[in-house]
């Protein structure tokens, strides 16, 4: 890595994907929906947030640590599921486990993964692992990759719910449709229903059919009735949805708008997490994904109710970067900013981050 710049923030490595990557794939991951208006709101609306600090108090010793659905992390910062992460690196995936390992956090596997979840879990065996899940026609594609899920140590199911249909990103109109070059495929899609890369009816690597649209809130029973699993609701905006969640008795929700790639002009996902943490009261956990780049952001989401935040784009970039290497050196980069950040507003521990520590930028004259 000697000929490499040393990068100090994860915009260093957003930077270095830009040069690095051809445009084609830097459009795939780089996109939002139409104008991306919500994407780049998810960042601005942590600069809105200011922190106020609290002094003199000892933060010698910090614990950064938590659990989400039970179970331990190092620290609130996971790894959001993203596809086709061997357009980034070649190990793809198993690199990603690897950097989870590493760095003692959770990694969730998207059903849009290049490596098969056998393999990742191999790669990241012992780490913190949860399963990103497609509602895919017909629904045994789906039960089986679920059962494959739970025989390989994943602990928790995660439904992500904002994609009836896929948002409309330009870039990858521009660029003739996004199309997975020969050399990979949707692994987790049985051979007998892949397309191939030439294949002009398709959506991202599958037949445009794939996406189960007839899903509704029943399907919390239906995957309940083919797993033990925990389940994870992800793409969450409205308190009332939240609350149909807490309804339907599901483990946890993650506050997200898909980084900006589904619907634009929704809400950036810290204006809307302090209702939904009111309206769920406490009664599952809420964690956030959406714009995260720096420690302070981490300490804003946790101290306005998130249980852990998740980062997605970075985590590309770092692949980019470094492969393991890179997703690592991201992963820790937060890691330090966060602690950094704890020790200058007085938490010595998660539980200290409290939502006395945020005031939006238009409240600061009313102090
Ligand atoms: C290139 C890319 C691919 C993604 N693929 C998936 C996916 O397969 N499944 C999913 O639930 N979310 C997917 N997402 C959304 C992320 O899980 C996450 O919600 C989002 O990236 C968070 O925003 P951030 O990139 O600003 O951190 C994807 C996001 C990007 C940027
Ligand atoms: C047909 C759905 C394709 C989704 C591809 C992965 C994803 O979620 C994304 O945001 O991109």
């Amino acid at each position: 890595m000697a000929d490499k710049p040393p990068l100090v923030c994860l915009d260093d490595y957003e930077d270095y994907a830009s040069t690095h990557l051809d445009q084609v794939t830097l459009g795939f991951f780089k996109s939002g929906a139409d104008e991306e208006i919500s994407r780049d709101e998810n960042r601005k609306a942590f600069s809105r947030l200011k922190l106020l600090p609290r002094v003199l108090r000892d933060v010698s010793k910090r614990d950064l640590s938590t659990t989400i659905v039970g179970n331990p992390i190092q620290f609130p910062v996971c790894i959001a599921s993203s596809a086709f992460h061997r357009l980034a690196c070649s190990d793809g995936e198993a690199s990603t486990a690897k950097a989870a390992k590493a760095m003692n956090t959770c990694i969730m596997l998207s059903t849009y993964s290049t490596t098969p979840l056998e393999d990742v879990a191999a790669a990241g065996s012992g780490v913190l692992k949860w399963f990103q899940l497609y509602i895919w026609n017909p629904r045994e594609v789906s039960v089986n990759l679920i059962k494959r899920a739970e025989t390989t140590g994943f602990k928790a199911l995660v439904l992500t719910v904002d994609t009836p249909a896929t948002g409309k990103r330009r870039i990858d109109i521009y660029s003739g449709g996004f199309t997975l070059p020969p050399h990979l495929e949707l692994v987790h899609l049985p051979e007998r229903y892949r397309i191939t890369s030439s294949d002009a009816d398709q959506d991202y690597g599958g037949p445009k059919n794939l996406l189960d649209t007839t899903l509704t809130w029943e399907c919390i029973a239906w995957m309940r009735s083919v797993t033990k699993l925990p389940i994870v609701l992800k793409g969450i905006l409205s308190p009332e949805d939240a609350l149909l969640a807490v309804e339907h008795k599901v483990d946890g929700i993650i506050v997200s708008n898909h980084g900006g790639r589904q619907l634009d002009t929704v809400p950036a996902t810290i204006e809307m997490l302090p209702q939904i943490v009111k309206a769920v009261n406490g009664k599952l956990e809420v964690y956030l994904d959406g714009g995260v780049r720096n420690g302070t952001d981490v300490l804003k989401a946790i101290a306005l109710g998130a249980r852990a935040v998740f980062v997605g784009r970075p985590i590309i970039y770092g692949l980019v970067y470094a492969a393991k290497e890179g997703a690592t050196q991201v992963l820790q980069i937060l890691k330090d900013e966060f602690s950094l950040a704890m020790a200058l507003s007085g938490c010595a521990t998660v539980n200290d981050i409290n939502s006395s520590l945020v005031v939006h930028q238009s409240e600061l004259s009313k102090l």
